[in-house]
């Protein structure tokens, strides 16, 4: 949770320029999301707001979702030895042990990421915070084996974890539409 979250009565209240800046990066660098998601308010609480974000994106067509996916930095890549990645992928790449890797997981990583990158024109991406770097090894090399509409959908499915445990740390849990917290 971050330090100072949200009911979900301020986020109820908030103008769209407010609501962007505060959730503009849920889905990383997509503010469009939020900007989509103000007009389905008042949400009843911080799971409500998650599920109108994984809505949105369930409804986009298999392009725009791959369009998200662009927006996705690489894990463990140039970005992040460079110290560029947005303060969020900067801690779940972190918690999933990607800032501590050896050289040659580094050097599997990075060629793995490139074969994904060139089979499906998108990068690999996967909830950090819910898998540690053995399992984001072994799952890169498992969906390099997918169909490019089913990965589009994957990928899209793994965006959808990353906002809701974004959202979670940015809304107070039990903050109810109908109750006073
Ligand atoms: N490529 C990719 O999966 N990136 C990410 N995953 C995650 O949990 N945070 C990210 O930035």
């Amino acid at each position: 949770m971050g330090d100072n979250p949200l009911s979900i009565h301020v986020v109820n209240k908030m103008g769209y320029e407010e609501f962007i800046k505060s959730f503009g990066n849920v889905v990383e660098h997509c503010s469009l999301c939020a900007a989509a998601v103000w007009r389905e308010r008042p949400f009843r609480d911080a799971e409500n707001l998650a599920s109108c974000f994984g809505d949105f994106i369930d409804r986009l067509p298999i392009s725009g979702k791959e369009g998200i996916l662009r927006l996705h930095p690489d894990l463990a890549g140039r970005l992040a030895q460079a110290g560029q990645l947005t303060s969020e992928s900067t801690r779940e790449q972190a918690s999933a042990g990607l800032n501590t890797m050896t050289e040659e997981e580094r050097q599997r990583m990075t060629n793995l990421n490139k074969r994904y990158t060139q089979k499906f024109g998108f990068p690999f991406v996967i909830c950090a915070r819910e898998n540690k770097k053995d399992a984001i090894l072994r799952g890169l090399g498992e969906r390099l084996e997918n169909a490019p509409q089913t990965e589009a959908i994957t990928g899209a499915n793994e965006v959808k974890k990353i906002c809701r445990l974004r959202l979670l740390d940015l809304v107070k849990p039990d903050s109810q539409l109908n109750s006073p917290l």
